[in-house]
């Protein structure tokens, strides 16, 4: 593993680093924020950040502005690339397939299998190299946006134990009922839609093994809102199963990082007041 970057911030350290990873095949960068208390030594719990569609392990840590607020908490936050990439990794010409879109499912389906095992690779692969690499406590939270919303949801209610805290900013929480996750879950997992139930967060929560509280934010200006996001569902859900969620609905905000950096403040105190 190699650090490509490093910059002093907030007392502490914004680093970004690169490695091969075996769950994906190819080469992999992942942003990392370690809080003045881990640079000075002491264990953090660790804060696991999924982008959406289009993001690259720089886009959280340039827009979402949480390094300020995990200096604070110290917590470490890290935030890794959405797919593999590179020579070698299938791709198609499409923002919401392949590079950039890797729904954070392991995929099943010819071209997509090889490579595109992003869930392997954010549950198991990374926690194990950033807890190897770095001053960090057994406590994880994970939490995302949008694409990566979907992966904190379905990452946490597919393992439980393994996160003591989990939220998410209009997240997509149906992706089977969707066209993005249509789209992506019939390219990499095919056609038979059983198979997409167990990377459904509407699906999971009926049976989940854990009841984690959800924190999610939502804009109501946000483009994406009735066509790809529909919170709705993930309310409807959560009431039929008893599972605590917390939704919050911001009138005039948009999809965008500034939404993101309006509210991430809270997330990061709802994650700490777990993780601390
Ligand atoms: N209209 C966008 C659709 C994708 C999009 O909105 N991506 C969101 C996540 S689903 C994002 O965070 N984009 C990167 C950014 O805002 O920096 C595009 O084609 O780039």
């Amino acid at each position: 593993m190699n650090r490509v970057e490093r910059h002093a911030c907030f007392g502490g350290r914004q680093e970004v680093w690169k490695h091969p990873s075996a769950a994906l095949g190819c080469e992999m960068r992942f942003g990392v924020y370690l809080p003045p208390a881990a640079v000075a030594g002491e264990r953090c719990p660790v804060l696991y950040w999924l982008a959406g569609l289009t993001c690259n392990e720089q886009t959280f840590i340039t827009k979402a502005g949480a390094q300020e607020h995990a200096a604070r908490h110290g917590l470490i936050l890290v935030a890794p690339d959405t797919s593999p990439r590179g020579a070698g990794v299938p791709n198609v010409d499409s923002y919401d397939l392949g590079e950039g879109a890797g729904f954070y499912v392991n995929a099943t389906q010819a071209p997509w299998s090889q490579h595109y095992r992003m869930q392997d690779y954010v549950a198991q692969e990374l926690p194990a190299l950033v807890e190897q690499q770095f001053p960090c406590t057994e406590a994880r939270g994970i939490f995302g946006h949008s694409m990566g919303g979907h992966g904190a949801l379905i990452t946490a209610l597919r393992n439980p134990g393994r996160y003591r805290s989990v939220s998410a900013f209009a997240p997509v929480v149906a992706p089977s009922q969707v066209p993005w996750g249509s789209k992506a879950f019939a390219a990499y997992l095919g056609e038979d839609r059983e198979a997409w139930k167990e990377w459904d967060a509407v699906e999971l929560i009926a049976s989940a093994g854990e009841r984690l509280p959800l924190l999610v934010d939502q804009g109501d200006s946000d483009e994406f809102l009735s066509k790809q996001l529909r919170p709705e569902l993930l309310e409807q859900a959560c009431a039929a199963a008893g599972h605590s969620l917390t939704l919050r609905r911001h009138p005039g905000y948009d999809h965008s990082y500034y939404f993101i950096a309006s509210f991430i403040g809270d997330h990061l105190a709802h994650h700490a007041a777990s993780l601390r």
